[in-house]
């Protein structure tokens, strides 16, 4: 499998198992069938709720001489409600016990905004901190400081824009080496991930086959990604899955993707994206998609009674 580079050498494998959505009871499975297929990279979050079962998968790979932990590239995220400094170090910990490992490969701020702490999803005025009661700069120092301690070999963030990465580029000290952000045909983010790789900052595409689970009300409208006719189409010319040309799309970037899913064949499936080359040609429909949309827009961190607006988020 390809890899992707870190400034000291250590390596990314290109293509990784999401888990956002994977229920309790399926994700343990999940992530022992995705170290069985060969899935060396899991990306996980405090908030995604299901740690404890993402580890006792890693756990029973481990036991059954599947894999080493040194072999793995396990990525957690810091939520929201623990950005001042003093929360960041306790709910990393809380990551590490729930997923049994005593070190994380690279950690993320979650999101650019901060709750005050236990709160899960802010919406009243009063749950929510702004920049001004915790800076960016008072987070990234404590994730610099989980780093030296060597809780986590890597740090960096994710749904970070252009000006929100020069805040942080700015500071003295640790650069992040990770933007994760939402990458796929109709979200290609050109300029967002220029930028990244122009400063050194490595880029992984969440939600790379459009986030089909997302059942909300809100979401009924959405373009489906994976019923798209350019897709279909390329995807018949090289005898391969929808899935496996929206993953191949990242890779084809030189960006790192983390499909979720928690069915045995389609984890199956989407690892062998990693074999499947995309020419220009390609590259050049999905550039000319025509459809332009992003599915996890935000909007429930912005809404009427927040101090944070789009803005904050994205660049456009
Ligand atoms: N940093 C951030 O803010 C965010 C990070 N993420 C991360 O990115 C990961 C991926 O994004 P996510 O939003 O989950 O969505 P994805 O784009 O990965 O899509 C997941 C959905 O696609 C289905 N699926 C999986 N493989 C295939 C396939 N080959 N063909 C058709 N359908 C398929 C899954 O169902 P099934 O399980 O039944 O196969 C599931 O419904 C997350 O799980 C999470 O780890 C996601 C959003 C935000
Ligand atoms: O990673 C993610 C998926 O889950 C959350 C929503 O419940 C998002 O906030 C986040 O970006």
């Amino acid at each position: 499998m390809q890899t992707l580079s870190f400034k000291n050498g250590d390596k990314l494998p290109i293509l990784g198992l999401g888990t956002w959505k994977s229920k309790p009871g399926e994700v343990r499975q999940a992530v022992f069938w995705a170290i069985e297929a060969g899935y060396r990279h899991i990306d996980c979050a405090a908030i995604y709720q299901n740690e404890k079962e993402v580890g006792q998968g890693i756990a029973d790979a481990i036991a059954e001489g599947l894999v080493k932990r040194k072999e793995l590239f396990v990525t957690s995220k810091l939520w929201n409600d623990s950005h001042r400094h003093e929360d960041v170090r306790p709910a990393l910990e809380k990551t590490l016990n729930d997923l049994r490992l005593d070190y994380l490969d690279l950690y993320l701020i979650h999101w650019p905004i901060a709750f005050k702490p236990g709160i899960g999803f802010a919406t009243h005025r009063e749950e929510f901190y702004t920049y001004q009661d915790v800076p960016l700069a008072q987070t990234w120092e404590a994730m610099q400081d989980i780093k030296a301690a060597g809780l986590a070999k890597h740090i960096g963030v994710s749904n970070f824009n252009q000006a929100k990465l020069k805040e942080i580029l700015a500071l003295d000290g640790e650069k992040p080496e990770m933007n994760q952000i939402e990458l796929q045909p109709f979200l290609p983010q050109e300029a967002l991930v220029d930028f990244c790789k122009a400063n050194g900052i490595l880029v992984t595409a969440y939600s790379p086959l459009g986030s089909p689970d997302s059942r909300a009300e809100r979401h009924k409208n959405d373009p489906k990604l994976i019923e798209n006719p350019t897709v279909i189409q390329i995807a018949a010319k090289h005898q391969a899955s929808v899935g496996q040309v929206l993953i191949a799309w990242s890779i084809a970037r030189s960006i790192a993707v983390i499909p979720k899913s928690v069915n045995q064949a389609r984890i199956i499936e989407n690892l062998k994206a990693a074999d499947l080359s995309l020419d220009q040609e390609d590259m050049t429909q999905l550039a000319n998609i025509g459809i332009s949309h992003r599915f996890v827009d935000g909007s429930f961190f912005t809404g009427p009674q927040s101090p944070y607006r789009l803005t904050d988020l994205w660049d456009s």
